[in-house]
């Protein structure tokens, strides 16, 4: 077995995506290789998309999903529409049936060269959240962060849509709040006993939002598919917006948009967007050893 394996550097909106194939290997993409990955600028990233052979019937393969810091996501919206164009670009096939260890996704790549993904059911359930205390209505919860009268952040939607999501609901500028400082202490809040991810929404119509997440395990991102997804959900279930929505992802770049659906005949959430290859390398899946396509650095190190 050798021990490099493929790998693209890719971007879901600025998303930073590394799709690593270890399709044909038992081995993993080790939580020190991703570390080792991530302090290299060339390779940081925000989550690597890991391509197994199939463990179920019926799917076309199992993806790991790490973040940046190690930790293991169940679910990446802008990462799967990375690995759906590099599947579609090596097969010529268009739609796609992938595990993780959320569940079955489904995807297709339109004739624009936009991705759909059905990311499935989002989760209300405080419990299967999760949340460390029990609320009735997710929709709002108690939490708040500033001083105890005049919260800078407050009362979010709390959900699942397979990875833990808080919204908070903003008036202005998602780009005017100090979401660097705020994120670390919401990500990692005692109601969040598996951490969170954390969302600014502002609402600019019955059928836009514009979003700016703090994703667990990877920090302050340009994008966030699922995040993106769970503010879609959580608009509609608060009566904001209606289920069709754009989102304006404020921090991508280049500026650029997600459209969402939250389909009330299956309660299934689509998202529609790009994504975007960048370069192809190979490395060492336990190291993080890497080079670019076409030298042999990694195998000589
Ligand atoms: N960027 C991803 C989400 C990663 C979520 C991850 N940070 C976690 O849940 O730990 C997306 O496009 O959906």
């Amino acid at each position: 077995m050798s021990t490099t394996v493929e790998f693209a550097r890719m971007n879901g909106l600025g998303n930073k995506i590394l799709v690593v194939d270890l399709r044909g290997r038992p081995d993993k993409v080790t939580p020190a290789a991703a570390v080792a990955l991530n302090a290299d600028p060339q390779t940081e990233f925000d989550q690597i998309m890991a391509i197994h052979d199939p463990k179920a019937e019926g799917t076309d393969a199992f993806i790991d999903i790490l973040n940046s810091d190690g930790s293991k996501a169940q679910a990446c919206g802008n990462g799967t529409r990375c690995v759906v164009q590099a599947l579609a670009a090596e097969t010529g096939r268009k739609v796609f049936t992938f595990q993780t260890v959320a569940g079955i996704l489904n995807a297709v790549e339109h004739e624009d060269g936009t991705i759909s993904v059905d990311m499935g059911r989002p989760v209300f359930d405080w419990d299967r959240i999760p949340l460390a205390e029990e609320f009735h209505d997710t929709s709002r919860i108690e939490l708040q962060i500033g001083p105890i009268d005049n919260p800078v952040l407050h009362s979010p939607s709390a959900m699942s849509m397979g990875n833990p999501h808080a919204i908070f609901w903003v008036d202005r500028d998602v780009m005017s709040y100090d979401l660097a400082r705020f994120g670390p202490l919401l990500e990692n809040h005692p109601m969040f006993p598996e951490r969170a991810n954390i969302t600014l929404a502002q609402v600019t119509s019955p059928t836009s939002l514009t979003t700016r997440t703090w994703e667990r395990g990877a920090g302050l991102t340009l994008a966030c598919g699922s995040a993106a997804c769970s503010a879609a959900v959580s608009a509609a279930r608060t009566g904001r917006t209606g289920r069709k929505v754009t989102i304006n992802v404020a921090s991508a770049k280049p500026p650029a948009t997600l459209s969402i659906e939250w389909r009330e005949r299956d309660d299934h959430v689509i998202m529609t967007g790009p994504a975007e290859w960048e370069w192809s390398g190979r490395l060492d899946p336990s190291t993080g050893l890497w080079s670019r396509e076409g030298t042999r650095e990694a195998e000589a190190q």
